[in-house]
C-alpha cells in the first residue's frame, strides 16, 4: 500500500460497443467457452446494458457498432482494433470464426471519419493484446497476436511497443492478465506471463497492483480505467479492494453471462482515441 493515497483523476473517453443480440457460445475457442453450457441471451444484453449505462453515469460518450448475425463475439469490440490518434489498426483474427468482424470493423472507422484504416497484416486482435499505456503501447503475444503485428503496430503509430508473452492459456489476451489504470499505472497478474516479461514489468511499474491468482481467475484484470472510476468484474472483491487501497474508485459489474465466452468489461469496450 503506498504511503500517501495518490489523488486520482478521471478523464472522459470515447469507446465503441456492440450489442450483443446475437450472443451465444456455438463453438469453443479458448479454455472459457464450453458450447454444452446454455447461454442467456436477454441477460447478456442486461448485463451489456448496464455496463453502456454506466459509462454513460461516468460521463463517457460510448459510440455502437451494429451487431450481425453469424457473428456471437461480436459484443468483444476490444477486439476488433486499436484506435490511436485518429488511426486504427483493424483486427485480423486467429480464429476464422471471428473473421468477419474485421470488415464490419473496418467499414465502421471509415464511415466515421478515422485518417488512416488499415487491416493487420499479421494475427492481431486489436486491444485484447494491445494496451496503450500512456506513450507507449504494451504488446501481448503467445496465444493469439503475432509478434510482427508488435512491430506493425510500432511503424502505424510510432510509438514505443514493448512486447509481453503470455504463458498460461487460460490468460490468452493481454487483457485477461493486465490492465492500464492510468498513464503509468497498471495492475497486473505475474503468473499469466514469462520470467522475462515479469521482470519487464517490473523493471516498468515498480508500483504495480499485483492480482492474486482468484481474482485473476474470475477474470478481474479484465477491467476499464478511466483514471479514476475502474469497472470490473463483480467477484473480483480482493482486487477491487486494492484499487481502493490505492486512490481509485472501483465499480463492480455483473458480465456473468458475457464471461461464458472469455470476455469481462474490458473485452466489451474498445477505446476511441481520436486525432
Ligand atoms: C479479454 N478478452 C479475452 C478479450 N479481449 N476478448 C474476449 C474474446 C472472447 C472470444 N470468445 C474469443 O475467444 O476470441
Amino acid at each position: 500500500m503506498p504511503n500517501r493515497t495518490p489523488e486520482r483523476t478521471a478523464r472522459p473517453r470515447r469507446f465503441l460497443m456492440c450489442r450483443p443480440t446475437h450472443f451465444t457460445v456455438d463453438y469453443a475457442i479458448n479454455p472459457w467457452m464450453d458450447p454444452e453450457r446454455p447461454t442467456d441471451t436477454a441477460l447478456a444484453v442486461r448485463q451489456w446494458e448496464h455496463l453502456h449505462a454506466l459509462y454513460r453515469r461516468l460521463g463517457h460518450t460510448v459510440e455502437l457498432i451494429a451487431p450481425l448475425p453469424g457473428l456471437p463475439d461480436m459484443v468483444y469490440t476490444a477486439n476488433g482494433a486499436t484506435v490511436l490518434n485518429g488511426r486504427a489498426l483493424v483486427a485480423t483474427f486467429r480464429h476464422p470464426q471471428r473473421a468477419g468482424e474485421s470488415d464490419a470493423h473496418q467499414a465502421w472507422f471509415r464511415a466515421h471519419g478515422y485518417r488512416e484504416v488499415r487491416r493487420a497484416g499479421h494475427v492481431n486482435e486489436g486491444e485484447g493484446d494491445l494496451l496503450v499505456a500512456g506513450r507507449r503501447v504494451l504488446a501481448g503475444t503467445g496465444f493469439r497476436t503475432d509478434p510482427a503485428a508488435h512491430a506493425e503496430a510500432r511503424a502505424l503509430f510510432g510509438v514505443q511497443v514493448l512486447s509481453l508473452t503470455l504463458v498460461d492459456p487460460r490468460f490468452y489476451h493481454l487483457d485477461t492478465a493486465l490492465a492500464v489504470l492510468d498513464d503509468d499505472h497498471v495492475m497486473y497478474y505475474p503468473a499469466a506471463f514469462s520470467p522475462d516479461s515479469q521482470a519487464l514489468l517490473r523493471s516498468l511499474y515498480p508500483d504495480a497492483i499485483l492480482a492474486g491468482r482468484a481474482d485473476a481467475e474470475v477474470f478481474g484484470l479484465n477491467a476499464v480505467s478511466d483514471g479514476r472510476n475502474v469497472l470490473l468484474p463483480e467477484p473480483a472483491r480482493a482486487l477491487a479492494a486494492q484499487l481502493a487501497e490505492h486512490g481509485y474508485e472501483p465499480w463492480p459489474v455483473d458480465v456473468s453471462e458475457l464471461l461464458k465466452g472469455g470476455g469481462g468489461p474490458k473485452c466489451c469496450t474498445l477505446e476511441l482515441r481520436p486525432a
